[in-house]
């Protein structure tokens, strides 16, 4: 079994070491590291892995090394990894939006077995959505160590290209917020009807587990299920009316256009 060290224990990696431990990841071949104390200690306590304040300590002990810090922060890591040891034969998986294996390749000083990832929130739950893309250098047994390492919190999709990484955080990464903004909107205005603001969650809450289980679970296209619905005249029909006439498709469009674009931005901000 192969050493990992997670760089980080934020909400990313947190989810990912959970993920992976509880499908049968050997507690002691797991090492985090993060600067204040509280979550690692508490990931060390409640798992049994490995903690440290030290990333050149974790990424001795390492041969795959998860990166699951701010963007910003990524290549100023990896110099400070690559000045300390060889790193000829560790594999290197990012989970940062915005910050391209070229750069990370460059912190590195060497070509490298580089593997990007974008995973998003529903990880902490074993529902998250990864998509992956692996850099030349990485061989298939990192390719399948990062497979494994993912697919522990939800499902994969392997990427044709880097740019796809952009493409997905705005696809999946970043959309568990636009769900929440969504069901935040009727929430306030489930409110305004007079529902307490607990019934106001709940209905709201439920309302959207259902909607997602049954697309889930339903062979019909996602429109059907909308038409099911939407009786001829009625009152859901006033509703998407209402959306379309305020222009949904286009704000959606926007807004997935926004956060591709500044990814591609924050990518340029980190080279
Ligand atoms: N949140 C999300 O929905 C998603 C995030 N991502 C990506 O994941 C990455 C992490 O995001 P997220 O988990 O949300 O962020 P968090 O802020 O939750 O976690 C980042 C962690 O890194 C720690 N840290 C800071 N500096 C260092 C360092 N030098 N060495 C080691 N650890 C350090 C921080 O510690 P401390 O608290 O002590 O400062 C913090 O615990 C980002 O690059 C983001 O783009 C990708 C997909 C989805
Ligand atoms: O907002 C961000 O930049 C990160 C990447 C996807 C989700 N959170």
């Amino acid at each position: 079994m192969k050493n990992i060290a997670f760089i980080g224990a934020g909400n990313m990696n947190s989810a990912i070491i959970t993920g992976l431990v509880n499908t049968g990841y050997q507690a002691k071949n797991i090492i985090v590291t993060n600067p204040s104390p509280e979550k690692r200690e508490k990931l060390a306590q409640q798992l049994g892995i490995l903690e440290t304040d030290n990333n050149i300590d974790a990424a001795e002990f390492a041969d795959v090394i998860v990166l699951g810090i701010k963007p910003y922060l990524i290549a100023q890591v990896c110099q400070q990894i690559r000045q300390a040891m060889d790193i000829s034969n560790k594999c290197f998986i990012s989970v940062a939006a915005g910050c391209s294996i070229a750069t990370i390749e460059k912190a590195l000083n060497k070509p490298c077995a580089v593997i990007r990832t974008m995973p998003n929130t529903p990880s902490q739950i074993g529902l998250g959505v990864s998509g992956l893309y692996a850099s030349a250098n990485a061989n298939q047994l990192q390719i399948d160590i990062a497979e494994q390492i993912m697919s522990a919190v939800g499902i994969t999709k392997w990427l044709n290209s880097e740019e796809q990484i952009d493409h997905i955080t705005a696809v999946s990464g970043s959309a568990p917020a636009y769900f929440f903004l969504f069901m935040e909107a009727m929430e306030k205005q489930a409110q305004v009807f007079g529902f307490s603001a607990s019934d106001s969650r709940k209905l709201v809450q439920q309302t959207a587990l259902g909607a997602a289980k049954m697309v889930c679970d339903s062979d019909l296209a996602i429109s059907q299920l909308r038409e099911n619905v939407t009786s001829k005249g009625g009152t859901t029909q006033a509703a998407l009316t209402t959306f379309i006439d305020g222009g949904l498709q286009q704000l959606v469009t926007k807004a997935m256009n926004s956060a591709l674009d500044r990814a591609k931005e924050m990518a340029q901000d980190n080279s």
